[in-house]
């Protein structure tokens, strides 16, 4: 049994929290910026006012200042446990997104921000929620308060992270659902106690089906983060489910770096009279300021030997290196630590264990290293000091360049790009150049005396290691498969590379033989039996087995004939490689146990916390 004094120091706590609540509102309210208002330029004299009138804390009983023209995060109508988590966190002036959002979040509207990559959109949407719960007196009683949806689990992880940090004096229960399928009974287990949630769509959507007592009829507040990709027709049907369960009546906040305009998907998560803040809309570039763009136009063949000669002449950076599928991402991985570059390797993917992921974004953060990754990586991750992103394949559109991008570059710190570009994708170029786009990227040309050729090494650790053969092919025919897929023929078109193309890319990976590969067409729900080769001829008359022949019919499927089961049916319209869902044990066949640089499995779930 609790002694009187605790009881009475609670009920003076819960006292002084009424009466912080009562003053907070009365400050929100009195102060309040006007619809559409932006905050005013920073000048010194507009800094020194901070405070004494113009934006600082209520100068007197019953009078309140505007917040929205003020600097610093101590000047907002925040309780004192968020101001004390921001302090301890070490967040003292607002960035610029930050400024223009948190005044309009604060005082309950919905809010449609964009701001480029690395400018702290997070905090613009993680303070408003804390504070929309504590003034609304959210109690662990009270289950889920607010919905954070990212379009993956790291991502979710992170955003979890910056909750803990910030709300680390309030007293709510908070959960990032980053695990697997496995670990769905333990969190059905803890999932209706939680008072923010932190997860994709898919994982959501299973917990609000399956999950019993789960209900989310009671909550406060939706963040969907990464906007434009989570408002995307590959979560359309999740998304539209979710949100048909939660309250009409709620505050919304959608953020992204590339922000969705689409008025149809704005109106499948019912803004309300919505703030449209795009603090960089008059900048002159997309990208970062501080980041150098560099593009480089690179045989196919010639890809990996260009990324060796990078690597061994940045071997003082932290490198993040995209490639486009899980098999490259392992096969380069697998083979450059074999060729010992002189720098640490390490490499991710959406179909490691989330605990395993972690810990090598940990490792990356704490040294200089080369990270290998798909796009599952290419938003929103936060790692401090990247100095280089490397794009060895092209990306799909410029909204994915800019998030890939973005992950050097960050928050006022300076970082370099590098994209190899293949001649016959160079329309990308001509799109990423183009005035609109507002991305300032310089071609460079390839140093051919320092390029180092590497072909004849890969092939000896071909030899040495069978297993990685069948990785390298794999990776040859995911490769092609990822350029097949993309909707952007304009960009991508296999048929413009010719036989010679493929076989010496085939030979760069090391491969003895350019794997075989069959492209058939067939009308959908025929049956195998009935497709028709187009090809076989062709091959037999040009007696190349390896011939790789395209020709897709608009409405035709694609198959991939190299017996390898994971590939030999790709998703048409979620035609991402990389996506993560939270559902990925689902869509995918697990990895055979060749796969050597995933740890042993834990049963990773949701990381509740009690803040
Ligand atoms: N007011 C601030 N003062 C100092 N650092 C900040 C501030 N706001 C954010 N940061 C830091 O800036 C970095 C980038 O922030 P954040 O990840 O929120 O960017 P973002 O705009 O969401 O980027 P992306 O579009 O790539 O997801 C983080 O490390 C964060 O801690």
């Amino acid at each position: 049994m609790r002694r009187p004094q605790f009881r009475v120091a609670a009920k003076q706590g819960r006292l002084r929290e009424a009466d912080e609540i009562r003053l907070l509102e009365a400050w929100i309210d009195a102060g309040k910026p006007a619809r559409g208002t932006k905050p005013p330029p920073i000048t010194k004299s507009a800094s020194a006012a901070q405070g004494k009138g113009k934006g600082g804390a209520p100068k007197a009983a019953g009078e309140y200042t505007e917040y929205g023209a003020c600097t610093l995060f101590d000047e907002l109508p925040l309780s004192k446990k968020t101001k004390d988590g921001l302090r301890k966190a070490g967040f003292k002036e607002m960035s610029e997104i930050q400024r223009a959002a948190l005044p309009h979040a604060l005082c309950g509207r919905d809010v449609l921000g964009a701001a480029k990559t690395g400018s702290g959109k997070t905090l613009a949407f993680v303070i408003p929620a804390l504070e929309k719960l504590y003034r609304e007196r959210w109690g662990p009683e009270d289950g889920p308060g607010c919905i954070v949806l990212s379009p993956n689990k790291d991502l979710a992880g992170q955003i979890f992270d910056v909750f803990k940090k910030v709300g680390k004096f309030h007293g709510f229960s908070a959960g990032a659902i980053v695990g697997n399928r496995k670990g769905l009974d333990e969190e059905k287990a803890v999932i209706t106690s939680l008072n923010i949630l932190v997860c994709t769509p898919g994982r959501l959507l299973q917990h609000m089906s399956e999950t019993t007592n789960f209900d989310c009829a009671q909550i406060q507040i939706l963040v969907i983060d990464e906007a434009d990709q989570v408002l995307d027709k590959k979560f359309q049907e999740q998304v539209d489910n979710v949100v048909s369960q939660l309250p009409r009546v709620r505050q919304t906040l959608l953020f992204s770096a590339t922000q969705t305009k689409s008025v149809k998907d704005l109106a499948r998560v019912s803004l309300k009279d919505p703030e449209y803040i795009s603090v960089h809309e008059e900048a002159s570039t997309a990208t970062p300021d501080n980041l150098e763009q560099y593009a480089m136009i690179v045989p196919i063949e010639q890809k990996l030997n260009m990324l060796w000669s990078f690597i061994k002449r940045h071997i003082d950076s932290r490198t993040l290196v995209f490639l486009s599928s899980v098999k490259q991402v392992k096969f380069v991985y697998e083979v450059f630590k074999k060729l010992r570059p002189g720098i640490p390797l390490k490499c991710m993917h959406g179909r490691m264990k989330y605990e395993v992921q972690q810990a090598i974004v940990a490792e990356f953060k704490e040294s200089k290293s080369v990270l290998f990754s798909t796009d599952i990586f290419a938003r929103g991750l936060d790692i401090e000091n990247v100095d280089w992103v490397v794009q060895v394949d092209c990306p799909e559109n410029i909204a994915l360049y800019i998030h890939r991008v973005g992950r050097t570059a960050r928050y006022n710190k300076r970082g370099k790009a590098l994209m190899f570009i293949c001649p016959e994708e160079e329309r990308m170029l001509e799109k990423l150049k183009a005035t609109e786009s507002k991305i300032p990227i310089y071609i460079k040309k390839p140093n051919t005396e320092k390029l180092e050729q590497i072909s004849q090494n890969i092939a000896a650790v071909l030899v040495k290691f069978p297993n990685l053969q069948q990785l390298g092919k794999r990776a040859f025919v995911t490769y092609l498969k990822s350029v097949y897929l993309q909707s952007d023929k304009e960009v991508f078109d296999l048929s413009r590379f010719n036989m010679e193309n493929f076989a010496s890319y085939a030979a760069s990976l090391g491969l003895p033989v350019t794997p075989k590969i069959r492209f058939v067409r067939h009308k959908k729900n025929v049956p195998k039996k009935y497709m028709e080769d187009i090809n076989v001829k062709q091959m037999k008359r040009s007696l190349k087995p390896e011939v790789i022949e395209i020709n897709p019919r608009a409405d035709g499927n694609l198959i991939v004939d190299d017996e390898d089961d994971d590939i030999l049916y790709p998703k048409e319209s979620k035609a991402d490689v990389n996506m993560d869902d939270g559902l990925d044990d689902i869509l995918y066949p697990k990895e055979s146990t060749a796969d050597t640089n995933t740890e042993p499995e834990k049963v990773t779930q949701y990381v509740p916390f009690n803040f």
